[in-house]
């Protein structure tokens, strides 16, 4: 007999892990293969979840799965099979609404920026809040505080051509940030820039992660994961072969 409490986490949002994948396949149609085969997945049994408040490095090879695994969670695809659940709800990627609620609350850093060539930085770390429809003059503030935790509240009339790789990558973490997401995704946010500058981005991950944000940050940057100290998610020939424990605020988990 199946007991209520055995099926519990069917009718319950699980509100203390921000991602689960249960038993997720990721598959590309390509060289003569539709995509749904399984042995032409490219991310493969995934069963693994993000606490709440946790922090971790996507790791693996090149062609691990890495930037798959990132698209799966903020929906630019959809698993060929399995569960993702996202702030506790199955995702339902027919359900438009959904997707966009869940879209506000997923702050995303790519690897290539995409920053707007034609706003300057005060414009284009702003833009999420004048989509939102929000009131220019009452979150002026806010963009100038956020440009300045980043360092370039000395550019804030440049244009992004005029702007270091570093001085590039900051300005996409605080458009990223700007609606205060409750999880952030980063592409190799330190691809380009030299360590100390790496360091200095991850720096600002921590300290994102410690104001409550959970942080996924996909790299292949090793001395940094070494230097930074924080845990790691580890993928192989797209499964994960490796999730350490993280310290959230309600402990390891
Ligand atoms: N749109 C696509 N269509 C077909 N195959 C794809 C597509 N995107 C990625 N792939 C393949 O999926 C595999 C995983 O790619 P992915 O970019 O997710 O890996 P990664 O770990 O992020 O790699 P890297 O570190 O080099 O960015 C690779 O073999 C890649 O060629």
């Amino acid at each position: 007999m199946v007991t209520a409490y055995e099926h519990e986490d069917l009718f319950e949002p699980d509100h203390s892990q921000v991602v689960v994948f249960r038993d997720v396949g990721l598959g590309y149609e390509g060289a003569g293969h539709t995509g749904h085969d399984p042995e032409h997945y490219i991310l493969k049994d995934l069963n693994f979840s993000l606490p709440a408040g946790s922090f971790h490095f996507l790791t693996g090879p090149s062609g691990a799965g890495k930037t798959s695994l990132l698209r799966l969670i903020y929906q630019a695809q959809k698993p060929s099979v399995g569960e993702i659940t996202l702030f506790g709800e199955p995702l339902n990627p027919a359900d438009r609404k959904q997707t966009a609620d869940m879209r506000r609350r997923i702050g995303i850093v790519f690897q290539d920026f995409r920053l707007l060539e034609h706003l300057d930085v005060f414009d284009n770390a702003a833009l999420p809040l004048f989509v939102r429809g929000e009131d220019p003059k009452r979150f002026e503030a806010d963009v100038i505080e956020l440009l300045t935790w980043v360092g370039l509240k000395n550019r804030l009339h440049a244009m992004p051509d005029l702007l270091s790789g570093g001085e590039k990558q900051r300005l996409a973490i605080a458009r990223a940030v700007i609606n205060r997401p409750t999880l952030i995704l980063a592409d190799e946010p330190t691809g380009n820039i030299d360590h100390a500058m790496g360091l200095r981005i991850i720096r600002l991950f921590i300290e994102l992660n410690r104001l409550g944000a959970t942080v996924l940050i996909a790299t292949h940057d090793e001395a940094l994961i070494r230097a930074s100290g924080m845990p790691v998610l580890e993928l192989r020939e797209g499964r994960v072969v490796r999730r350490d424990l993280t310290q959230t605020v309600g402990g390891a988990q």
